[in-house]
């Protein structure tokens, strides 16, 4: 078996307890890392670190794939029943067309796709690896078996791994095992009697992250071959389906449900009437190939794509497609606070002891716990240390020594450093958020004095940070503990009888582009919510300078009081949640969803991942980390928040020129049932030829291309726009009738003016039909693009005129052209145009004044 797929238990068994030296022989490694050489050699042997469905497929072959489409099958079907009945140059033209047809959906989806690929390599994660023993970040699927790689707060585990080293290393492997709390994995193997895989000390595998503490690893699997890859193949990636995907299924369905209608019936009469069964099959599938969406999931691909290109544009990265939609179909928009919301920089403003003093000694005591914590340094401690005169003064000699450390999560919101003074005493720092800290003291040293905190006491000292909060502050409070110097190592239950030293408080305003941002996006109909782990007073305080109205607010503890269906009804009022963990953050986003709402959400941090993960749209920033970055759909890579506004609005414009193509083709699809049932009842010949209604159907399809470039109304963006299929109904049964009116009068033209009734002639009545249908269903979407007068009121873009124009104008020339005869058309009398110079627009105008009532009477756009 090669080393590629090696998925045994025994395997696993065999790299957890195998010794390192001979893991780092079996890969040609050293603790150096591999050299250059044997990468690429690795390379060769293991391939790549991608999973199978991110692997791309030749073009070629993906080219050849695409005529193996049903409908393709069907028209390459047709084509040879056309040629095996004699009828070559139809068969040809057939051949040319579904080749032409094909390049056009090809050429068009590779393109968007191609584009989506590029934005997301853009912020494709990196890992820090040693190569040759110097450290380099290299893309993550460039890692190969034999890789050394570093571990810190946040990363991502690349690929399978075997610890080398590690401090207080704890790994979420949450999507692999569902278990939400995080696990110690050391450089040991501390049991070699486990039940899970997962449970190995000493392995990390990929699809976990790191949530505190560091270490390096060797890597053993990757890609197709790691734990990770092997889940994904079993279970194809689990993809979010929104009420847009559910739509477009629907309608794919409804439309190939009248197409199976269609077919038999279109057969039957024809044949019985006509007695030609050959030709009414011919005639009866290519009504069927007419009727098919076929178009449907390129267009879709290629706006959304569109959209994701504009949004590159204003340094917005999508990396799942849908998300555009999403973005547009949003209501509600969930968002932390820290670094979202406010600036990506902190200002360590205050250090004062409980009295409000300065205090020096309280800012040491801070920066000996950031700087000796392993865990995300986040931006309060990255103020915090950039109080470097701190440091030297407490750094020239060797008067404190690390022994432990606490590190943080988001339940107790605290975290603690153990430092040894001058060898003799173990002082134990605790900093975090203030009710947290107030709740492990006993003590508070006041004046130099260690007194008892009773419970007036503590409500002074509320009060006191409230104040501050209230001016804006950000608060974090400082206890310490001093012990006689011990072996044991230290753990949460070690913080408690405390002493409070006092507070660092830092300034966090909000970005300057957010209160615009927040006003724009609640015009626009989506609600706010700021989802934060943060208190409730400088929470409010944030509100209150962006902008947002707060009418409730809950803490995370009555979060978790109230069930499902109580949360549910109070969370659509709330605009503020603090004090949340992240399992609390998930939760409230789920039932958001649950109550029909389109829900977005927007954050940074390791704390954010299950949120993101839950919410329709996520969206995270450049500098967030690995995890939120993974579990996001979009990224943003400038701080300013109007950007998201715009991602909102380009969403609308992606959804409604979607719109305007499913409305228009199913309108016509609706009323050309009418018109080819009752033709083929009433003619005593087919109402168009086999290969005119193929023609027909591709040069529509053609000046559907540009529908993507076209402008959307104002109006169409004020709202939030999401998938209605009863909007859409109605539109149909309404506007559908009056081109099958029209196409009615076309006949009685062709029939009594015209006179084209017998056999004979019946190529001028088909290629009348032809000309007409042509034209009235590639104009027809002036008027249904928009809600307003076409023209005077809502202008197309240039693009989509000059697509329809000359289609329509190829329409019109065709059945004087050579290329005509192979379509069976012949010229066309001089009354046959002027009957249609009146029908068409009378079309038109009757649409315009009809649409216009419905949407008066419907309201819906
Ligand atoms: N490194 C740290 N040291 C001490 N306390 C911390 C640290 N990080 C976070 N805290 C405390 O935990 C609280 C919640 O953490 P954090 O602010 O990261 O949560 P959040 O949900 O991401 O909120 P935010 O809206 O501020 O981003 C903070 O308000 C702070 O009191
Ligand atoms: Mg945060």
């Amino acid at each position: 078996m090669s080393d590629r797929i090696l998925h045994q238990p025994s395997d696993i068994q065999q790299l957890a307890l195998a010794d390192l030296q001979s893991l780092y022989q079996r890969f040609q490694s050293s603790e150096q890392g591999l050299t250059q050489v044997q990468w690429r050699s690795n390379l060769n042997r293991y391939g790549k670190n991608q999973l199978p469905i991110e692997t791309g497929e030749w073009v070629a072959l993906r080219f050849l794939r695409s005529f193996l489409s049903p409908l393709s099958l069907l028209l390459i079907a047709l084509s040879m029943l056309s040629y095996l009945t004699g009828e070559h140059s139809g068969a040809l033209m057939i051949a040319i067309m579904v080749f032409l047809s094909t390049i056009l959906t090809f050429t068009q989806e590779y393109k968007s796709n191609n584009a989506a690929k590029k934005l997301i390599a853009m912020v494709s994660a990196k890992t820090q690896v040693i190569r040759d023993g110097v450290e380099l970040e290299v893309d993550l699927k460039d890692l190969v078996p034999g890789d050394v790689v570093h571990l810190s707060v946040g990363d991502m585990i690349p690929a399978d791994v075997r610890l080398i080293s590690s401090k207080d290393l704890f790994i979420n492997q949450a999507s692999l095992t569902g278990e939400s709390l995080p696990t110690e994995k050391l450089s040991t193997c501390l049991n070699s009697q486990i039940s899970s895989p997962y449970d190995w000390s000493n392995l990390a595998f990929m699809g976990s992250y790191v949530v505190s503490g560091m270490g390096s690893a060797l890597v053993v699997r990757t890609g197709q071959g790691s734990f990770f890859g092997q889940l994904a193949q079993e279970t194809t990636k689990q993809v979010k389906q929104s009420t847009f995907d559910k739509g477009i299924n629907q309608f794919t369905w409804l439309m190939i449900r009248i197409m199976l209608f269609m077919i038999p019936t279109v057969f039957l009469i024809n044949g019985l009437i006509k007695g030609d069964w050959m030709e009414a099959a011919l005639f009866a599938i290519a009504v069927g190939v007419g009727l098919a969406p076929e178009m449907l999931p390129m267009l879709v691909t290629v706006n959304l794509a569109k959209g994701a290109i504009s949004l590159s544009k204003r340094k917005v990265i999508v990396k799942r497609l849908n998300a555009v939609q999403n973005l547009g179909a949003m209501n509600i928009l969930c968002t932390d606070k820290t670094g979202t919301l406010t600036q990506n920089e902190i200002i360590l403003e205050k250090h004062i002891d409980v009295d409000g003093q300065d205090s020096v000694q309280v800012l040491d005591y801070a920066y000996l716990n950031s700087h000796y914590q392993t865990g995300l340094k986040n931006l309060m401690d990255v103020a915090i240390l950039k109080h470097v005169d701190v440091h030297e003064k407490l750094h020239d000699d060797n008067t404190y020594q690390k022994i432990d450390e606490i590190p943080f999560d988001f339940e107790r919101r605290r975290l603690s450093v153990v430092v040894r003074k001058n060898n003799e005493r173990d002082i134990l720092i605790c900093k975090g958020a203030v009710e947290e800290i107030f709740s492990c003291c006993q003590y508070a040293e006041s004046n130099g004095q260690k007194i008892p905190l009773t419970p007036e006491h503590l409500a002074n000292l509320k009060t006191v940070v409230a104040d501050l909060n209230e001016d804006g502050f950000r608060v974090i409070a400082i206890a310490v503990r001093e012990d006689a110097a011990s072996q044991k190592p230290y753990s949460t239950t070690d913080e408690s009888d405390l002493v409070l030293l006092g507070y660092v408080a830092f300034l966090d305003p909000p970005k300057e582009s957010a209160k615009a941002a927040i006003e724009s996006l609640q015009a626009s109909g989506v609600q706010i919510k700021i989802l934060t782990g943060d208190n409730e007073i400088i929470s409010r305080k944030v509100c209150h300078e962006v902008g947002l109205p707060i009418r409730d607010v809950m803490l995370g503890a009555e979060v978790d009081a109230l069930s499902d269906e109580q949360l549910a009804a109070r969370a659509m009022n709330v605009q503020i949640f603090a004090k949340m963990t992240p399992q609390q953050k998930a939760r409230v986003i789920r039932l958001l969803r649950g109550e029909g709402r389109v829900v977005g959400y927007m954050g940074d941090g390791i704390n954010d991942g299950p949120a993101l993960k839950t919410a329709d749209v996520s969206i995270s920033v450049d500098s967030a980390v690995d995890i939120a970055k993974e579990s996001a759909d979009i990224i943003l890579l400038e701080k300013s928040l109007l950007v998201i506004y715009q991602g909102v609005l380009e969403g609308r414009r992606v959804f409604g020129n979607l719109m305007k193509y499913l409305k228009m083709s199913a309108s016509s699809n609706f009323g050309n049932m009418f018109s080819m049932l009752g033709a083929s009842a009433l003619l005593p010949f087919l109402p168009m030829a086999p290969v005119q209604i193929l023609l027909n159907n591709l040069l529509y399809d053609f000046s559907q291309t540009a529908v993507p470039t076209d402008a959307v109304d104002s109006e169409y963006l004020s709202q939030p726009r999401e998938w209605n299929i009863k909007g859409l109904a109605r539109f149909i049964f309404c506007i559908g009738p009056i081109s099958s009116i029209f196409d009615y009068l076309t006949f009685g033209l062709l029939w009594f003016y015209v006179k084209a009734n017998s056999l004979e002639l019946s190529p001028i009545f088909q290629t009348g039909w032809f000309v007409e249908s042509l034209l009235s269903q590639t104009l027809i979407v002036y008027v249904i693009r928009t809600g307003k007068i076409p023209f005077i009121e809502s202008k197309p873009s240039l693009p989509l005129v000059l697509m329809t124009l000359s289609v329509c104008t190829l329409g019109v020339f065709l059945p004087y052209l050579a290329i005509g005869h192979y379509f069976q058309m012949v010229p066309l009398p001089e009354i046959y145009w002027i009957g249609l110079i009146f029908l068409v627009p009378c079309y038109l105008i009757l649409t315009q004044l009809v649409k216009t009532w419905v949407i008066k009477h419907s309201g819906v756009l």
